[in-house]
């Protein structure tokens, strides 16, 4: 398995990757499994805050372990701050990780609990670096929110997602994907759990603060049967490999402690 070779299958899959990045298995490793019994409530935690309202998404694309939506992050127009946040930080991309049929799929687990797809919006430290990728390997360069997705009712802000897929069908196609604003995703109350780790996928680097959702977000099985039609592999490839259940388990928390800012 060279360098750029991972994925979610049985021979290059999680379980595999720590031969190509070591660091798989480091001490602050994403995802983890949330007990909320056990999370420190913090009433000194403040809230996030999301400015999302000039927010200029760009495109939207396959890249072969998922699909990504990416926004112009030449300067602070999309930020997230607060919360366990000492800086302002950035909106680079937002993408999702999913299942196969059911209610797996996501990456953080709630007491075990899965839920059927779970959203990162990737935010990068613009006050202390100068790109997203100096960002990605500094231990406070990245802060990436998760919102949990669970089968109900449709979801009227996912739908402009969803009617994008079949443009991104393959590994490495993309598409003018603009004026999308991610805060239509959001559920209604922002309580979070927060705690430090890293990356989900290689390089896996320890460079994120993640802010995770308590409250899920509801997306109907028919919107998420669509992000099943997208594929792994690139449209001249021989064997067609249906884009699902690309989420990695959850990680030893090695001690960490897992905030919440609501009790
Ligand atoms: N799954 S993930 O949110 O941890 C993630 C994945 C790829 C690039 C990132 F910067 C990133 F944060
Ligand atoms: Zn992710």
């Amino acid at each position: 398995m060279t360098g750029h070779q991972w994925g979610y299958g049985e021979d290059d899959g999680p379980s595999a990757w720590s031969k190509d990045y070591p660091i798989a298995e480091g001490p602050r490793q994403s995802p983890i499994n949330i007990v909320p019994d056990e999370a420190v409530y913090d009433a000194n935690l403040p809230p996030i805050s999301l400015n999302y309202d000039n927010c200029t998404s760009i495109n939207i694309s396959n890249n072969g372990h998922s699909v990504v939506v990416e926004f112009d992050d030449a300067d602070d127009r999309s930020v997230i701050q607060g919360g366990p946040l000492n800086n302002a930080y950035r909106l680079k991309q937002f993408h999702f990780h999913w299942g196969g049929k059911g209610c797996h799929g996501s990456e953080h687990t709630v007491s075990g609990k899965t839920y059927t797809s779970e959203l990162h919006l990737v935010h990068w430290n613009a006050a202390r670096y100068g790109s997203f990728g100096e960002a990605v390997a500094a231990s406070d360069g990245l802060a990436v929110l998760g919102v949990f997705l669970e089968i109900g009712d449709e979801h009227r802000g996912l739908h402009k997602i969803t009617d994008a897929l079949y443009m991104v069908k393959f590994k490495g196609t993309v598409a003018d994907f603009r004026d999308f604003n991610p805060k239509c995703l959001l559920p209604r109350s922002l309580g979070y759990w927060t705690y430090p780790g890293s990356l989900t996928t290689p390089p896996l680097y320890e460079s994120v603060t993640w802010i995770v959702l308590a409250e899920p977000i509801e997306v109907s099985e028919k919107q998420m049967g669509k992000f099943r039609t997208l594929l792994f592999s690139g449209e001249e490839e021989e064997v067609r490999k249906r884009m699902e259940n690309n989420f990695r388990p959850p990680q030893p928390l090695n001690g960490r402690a897992v905030r919440s800012n609501f009790q």
